[in-house]
């Protein structure tokens, strides 16, 4: 390794650790602590799971991206596992538990998209678009990481889980180990994209994206909290 090259491990950590406020704002928002201790609003809920079904398919178009912006065919085969998790898999659980809300698939489909579900999903594609694979990784991964430590969190706090609270399907869900292990190769996705050369001048650069990210994330919680459309 020559000295102005940086070492890939614990990128994500490195990126937490400099964007913070933006990191906290995000996972500790108060649409967050609603789900923990069952008081959230369940229209806002409701209105989140909308939003998020749109999001999903969006979300699925970044990792179509993943695919064409893959440098071999084993990076074109990670991204296209990532696709049809979401696809095959992630859609159908996503239905299932709207159904649970009270939301019909029809409901679904006919939904308008909110602002901050076109503002965050956008900014990521057009992150991966002007961007290489990194650039794209960077962006998806408040998105994915995020949500595992979230669903940690939650999942630790007194009475999280019980029967009680409306949205314990939700936090044991993202607590659970199946999505532990998406968000732990993510991380690893991370790293050894950092580890194949990355500079240092890149880093400022990565951050950036990586805030924005965050933001948008809380805004999708703000949309959430409010209803706004
Ligand atoms: C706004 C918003 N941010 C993150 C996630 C989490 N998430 C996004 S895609 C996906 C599947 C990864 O394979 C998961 C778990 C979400 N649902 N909604």
């Amino acid at each position: 390794m020559t000295a102005d090259i940086l070492p890939g491990p614990d990128l994500f950590d490195r990126l937490v650790a400099e964007a913070r406020p933006d990191w906290a704002a995000y996972v500790d928002h108060a649409f967050v602590r609603g789900m923990g201790d069952g008081t959230l609003p369940q229209e806002c809920f409701r209105h989140y799971l909308v939003q998020d079904y749109l999001f999903l398919i969006h979300f699925a178009r970044a990792y179509a991206l993943a695919i064409y912006k893959g440098r071999d065919l084993r990076e074109m085969r990670s991204a296209l596992g990532g696709l049809k998790a979401i696809l095959d898999v992630e859609m159908d659980l996503h239905v299932g538990l709207c159904a649970g809300w009270g939301l019909s698939a029809a409901e679904l489909e006919q939904a308008a998209e909110a602002k901050a579900t076109m503002a965050y999903t956008r900014y990521v594609l057009e992150t991966g678009l002007r961007g290489d694979l990194l650039d794209l990784h960077v962006a998806l991964s408040p998105c994915v990481i995020g949500y595992a430590e979230i669903g940690r969190r939650l999942a630790a706090l007194p009475g999280a889980l019980d029967e009680s609270n409306p949205y314990r399907v939700w936090i044991a869900e993202y607590a659970g180990d199946t999505y532990q292990e998406v968000a732990r190769a993510a991380r690893e996705t991370l790293d050894r994209l950092a580890a194949d050369g990355m500079t240092p001048a890149r880093f400022p650069k990565l951050l950036t994206v990586f805030r924005q990210a965050c933001r948008l994330e809380a805004d999708f919680w703000e949309m959430g909290t409010t209803l706004a459309g």
